[in-house]
């Protein structure tokens, strides 16, 4: 609670900032609205309690009523008027708490984009990104516990200038008597923020279950293999563990509600037995005890506002906290690299390079050198597991080294404006995204060239996409996505010419190709290898491919093994000589002439 109370100020200026940003207007609005709703709520109160003394005071009739009437016609006043700002405080919450969501979501993004991509290797990483997002949702809560707090403030205000009227005993009683309560609710509500906290893993699980479960990419899958009462039942077993966490915070709750109140009970009959006591020892008169009653129920209802408003507000801001922890750290994976901005790379030196993952027990790179020119296509061979697409990533400077360092013409590339590196980068990852986008939007990645459609039919033309793209029903605007209104799915060969184009109509100086045509027909690929010599003209190209029939276009070929860089050379080098990738090349090269190959040593069976 400290802790929080610490970081309340920071938090609320992020708040209002938010609203600020959001809408101006209806921020100004709903504060002033609220603020004067609470006005009237006291003017309100204080109307009762001139109603109650001239009612209640000694004399005629008549002449009491006509001193209550001023603060009846008060009260009534006040009453219309709050009945306005509370359509005008709803109407303007609803416009300002979605908004402020949504708001909250889009700097969660860019947040998220900005994250080194090791981040995503770091588990606490998607776990605080989540907790946030958890926050961006709660940030519209904030409006309207806000709006219950100035509210109950403003009666609590109102209800306690009366109450010390009456006698200055009361109110330090009734505070007294709402501290158990409050003490009790805050402490409940931060239980139930930690068991969700807690469950944060599980219901990311959830999220993946539900959609590997529903989409249609695994749906043949789960039939063919009969998964689905399997994958059900994980997703059964993982909601039992979520509620019995929410069971237990429950259960701790309300246990501590419950002796909240009791406690608060007993201070509120000890509150009532001042009253009767001051009434009794003549210390007040009827008039004020009947103003009392009326102060007490109204401060004590606020009291209890504040209470359960306050502990609202806590819970929300603790996730607001997660997510402005966020926005500030990017999950402690800020990227905070140099400011200089590379050209098309002449030469990218690697040199001396380890890498390992966050928590993993061993290098994934170690000791590797290596440098690619541009003009050059540089292979990278090896096992599964080796280390090839690891290297591809830290030459694209995607990853940063452990130790030793990636060089780009001179410069390392945590010395670079990463965005400014990688827009001389041109990637095709193994597993490409396929964007339900159009075919235009999937090839250009929103970042169309200067010369337009005329570029991207001209990389069509160099991956083979263009038969791809004759064939879709509205040619490069069809939405490459079968479930959208107008889409068109396409297959998985024809998909990787879709990421090949995206990689050949990027103007950039490295283009990193792993795996291109691991689902490519023979036809498809021949094509592919054939364009990539004159592709290396402008670039340095660096291969990655298990077919080492195709590694022969490469000028230089390097062998990983375990990490680490075991050989290197031209084809002709290193199928002459002794050494893992004469091995593997005797091995595909007699399988796929059909002969019955010997295993390569000490890795199959
Ligand atoms: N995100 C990750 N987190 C932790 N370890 C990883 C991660 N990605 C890869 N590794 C590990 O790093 C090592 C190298 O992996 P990498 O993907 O670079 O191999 P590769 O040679 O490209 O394999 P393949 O031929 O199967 O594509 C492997 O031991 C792998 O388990």
């Amino acid at each position: 609670m400290v802790d929080m109370a610490r970081r309340l100020p920071h938090l609320v200026r992020r708040s209002l900032a938010l609203a600020w940003q959001v809408d101006r207007w209806a921020a100004v609005g709903l504060l002033a609205c609220q603020t004067a709703s609470g006005v009237m709520q006291a003017m309100g109160l204080l109307a009762v309690s001139g109603t109650l003394t001239a009612l209640l005071s000694s004399g005629d009739i008549y002449q009491r009523l006509l001193q209550a009437w001023p603060s009846l016609v008060m009260l009534a006043g006040a009453a219309a008027v709050r009945a306005l700002l509370g359509i005008t405080v709803g109407w303007l919450s609803s416009r300002l708490g979605p908004q402020m969501s949504r708001q909250a979501e889009r700097m969660l993004l860019r947040t998220a984009t900005d994250a080194e991509l090791a981040a995503y290797d770091a588990p606490g990483f998607n776990h605080k990104r989540e907790a946030a997002d958890r926050g961006a949702q709660a940030a519209q809560d904030l409006v309207y516990e806000g709006q219950d707090l100035i509210a109950s403030a403003a009666s609590f205000a109102a209800g306690a200038a009366v109450l010390a009227g009456v006698h200055p005993l009361l109110l330090p009683l009734l505070v007294l008597a709402g501290l158990p309560q409050a003490v009790a609710q805050i402490g409940a509500a931060r239980v139930r923020y930690l068991a969700q906290l807690r469950t944060n893993g599980e219901y990311r699980m959830l999220s993946v279950l539900r959609w590997h479960i529903c989409d249609r990419y695994a749906a043949d899958q789960i039939r063919a293999g009969t998964m689905a009462d399997f994958l059900i039942d994980r997703y059964r077993h993982t909601t039992e563990r979520i509620n019995s966490a929410d069971r237990r915070a429950a259960d701790t709750g309300a246990r501590m509600s419950l002796l909240g109140s009791a406690c608060g009970g007993l201070a509120s009959a000890l509150v009532w037995a001042a009253v009767v006591w001051l009434l009794a020892t003549g210390r007040i008169t009827v008039g004020h005890a009947g103003t009392a009653v009326f102060a007490l129920q109204a401060v004590g209802g606020a009291l209890r506002g504040l209470v359960s408003g306050g502990a609202r507000a806590m819970r929300t801001g603790l996730y607001m906290d997660d997510w402005s922890d966020f926005l500030d750290e990017a999950g402690g994976h800020r990227m905070r690299r140099g400011a200089h901005r590379p050209d098309r790379p002449r030469e990218i030196v690697v040199e001396d390079l380890v890498y390992r993952y966050e928590e993993a027990e061993s290098d994934a790179l170690r000791g590797v050198s290596l440098t690619v020119r541009r003009g050059e296509v540089v292979a990278l061979v090896g096992y599964n597991g080796s280390g090839k697409t690891t290297l591809g990533k830290l030459i694209s400077g995607l990853y940063l080294p452990t130790s030793g360092g990636v060089a780009w013409d001179g410069t390392r590339t945590a010395d670079c404006d990463p965005h400014a590196l990688w827009s001389q980068v041109a990637l095709v990852p193994q597993d490409y995204a396929r964007w339900p986008l159009t075919a235009r939007e999937n090839i250009t990645l929103g970042q169309p060239s200067d010369r337009g459609d005329e570029a991207v039919r001209a990389a069509c033309a160099a991956s083979g996409a263009d038969e791809v793209v004759a064939g879709l029903r509205s040619g490069l605007d069809t939405v490459l996505a079968r479930d959208w209104l107008g889409g068109q799915e396409l297959s998985g060969g024809q998909w990787q010419r879709v990421a090949l184009t995206r990689a050949f109509h990027r103007n950039a100086g490295l283009l990193v190709l792993d795996e291109p045509t691991a689902n490519l027909d023979p036809l498809g690929e021949y094509h592919i290898f054939q364009g990539l010599r004159r592709l290396a003209e402008e670039r340095a190209v660096v291969l990655i491919t298990h077919r080492l029939t195709n590694v022969a276009v490469a000028d230089r070929i390097v062998v990983l093994d375990k990490g680490r860089v075991v050989q290197h050379g031209t084809f002709a080098e290193l199928t002459a000589a002794p050494g893992l990738f004469k091995e593997l090349w005797t091995y595909q090269h007699t399988r796929e002439a059909g002969e019955r190959p010997s295993a390569p040593k000490e890795r199959l069976p």
